[in-house]
């Protein structure tokens, strides 16, 4: 997998730019995105989902870009997103869920609904595949999200905050989870939450201002925190260290 973000220019308004010239490249594995509020991580997130059109630049998985209507099709498949909020759709059971999250990625309707089942059996919900999404836990919303990023064999899943919100308990389901399915299929995660990114992660990205300030592997990162800075707290530090310095 090779994600490349070229030459990516983008602002809500004409006036201010949250992304200027902004160039990166995401291989496969497990990749974090940081960054305090406003950084920028959403707005790069949703270029790569596509739910976003660059002012100027652009993106492309494996060589497909998203620029025809034949390719934006593929590019769309191959790419699995999980926006901030799950929502449930109204009167629809898990498994119809994920099935027309399928569909609406170009699946048959009968390969969606063959393909719903594993993707809720890979997140751990194939007790509930009958329950109305109405009837489940915030933690549980989560993972039908995952799910509909699963079900359609995206072969990268983008992340906004996925565990903002859920208790330890859940974070930790969601960690297991996450190294479970990134033996084959990559992730980029955005989050606010250091502190078990050694655990999950191979690579770092720490973006602010819509410029990068570190990408590179998670040793390395760790390796920035200052020598004095408590051994469980050594993400944090690096983190807060790349995000004082001047640009
Ligand atoms: N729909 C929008 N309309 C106008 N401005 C927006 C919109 N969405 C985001 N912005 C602005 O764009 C900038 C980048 O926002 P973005 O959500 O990408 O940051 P972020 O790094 O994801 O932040 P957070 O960690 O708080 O989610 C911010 O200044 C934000 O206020």
């Amino acid at each position: 997998m090779k994600l490349e973000i070229s030459h990516c220019a983008f602002g809500y308004r004409r006036t201010r730019r949250v992304l200027d010239d902004l160039s990166l490249t995401f291989d496969s594995g497990c990749t974090v995105l940081l960054g305090p509020n406003g950084a920028g991580k959403s707005t790069l997130l949703g270029i790569v989902a596509t739910a976003l059109s660059p002012a100027s630049g652009h993106v492309s998985l494996n060589g497909l870009t998203p620029s025809s209507r034949k390719s934006r099709k593929e590019y769309r498949k191959a790419v699995g997103w999980l926006p901030q909020h799950v929502k449930p759709v109204a009167g629809l059971k898990l498994r119809e869920q994920v099935a027309y999250a399928g569909w609406l990625k170009g699946m048959s309707r009968r390969d969606a609904w063959d393909s719903a089942a594993g993707a809720l059996h890979r997140v751990g919900l194939a007790e509930l595949t009958n329950r109305s999404g109405r009837e489940v836990s915030g933690g549980q919303l989560r993972r039908l999200g995952i799910a509909q990023t699963l079900v359609h064999g995206a072969e990268v899943v983008l992340m906004d905050e996925p565990t903002a919100g859920l208790d330890p308990h859940q974070r930790g389901v969601f960690r297991d989870l996450l190294t479970e399915l990134s033996e084959d299929t990559s992730f980029i995660v955005s989050t606010h939450q250091t502190e078990d990114l050694a655990d999950i992660f191979d690579t770092v990205i720490v973006l602010d201002e819509g410029i990068v300030r570190y990408q590179g592997t998670v040793p390395r990162f760790l390796a920035e925190a200052p020598p004095d800075a408590a051994p469980g707290r050594l993400a944090e530090a690096a983190y807060i260290g790349y995000i004082s310095r001047e640009a």
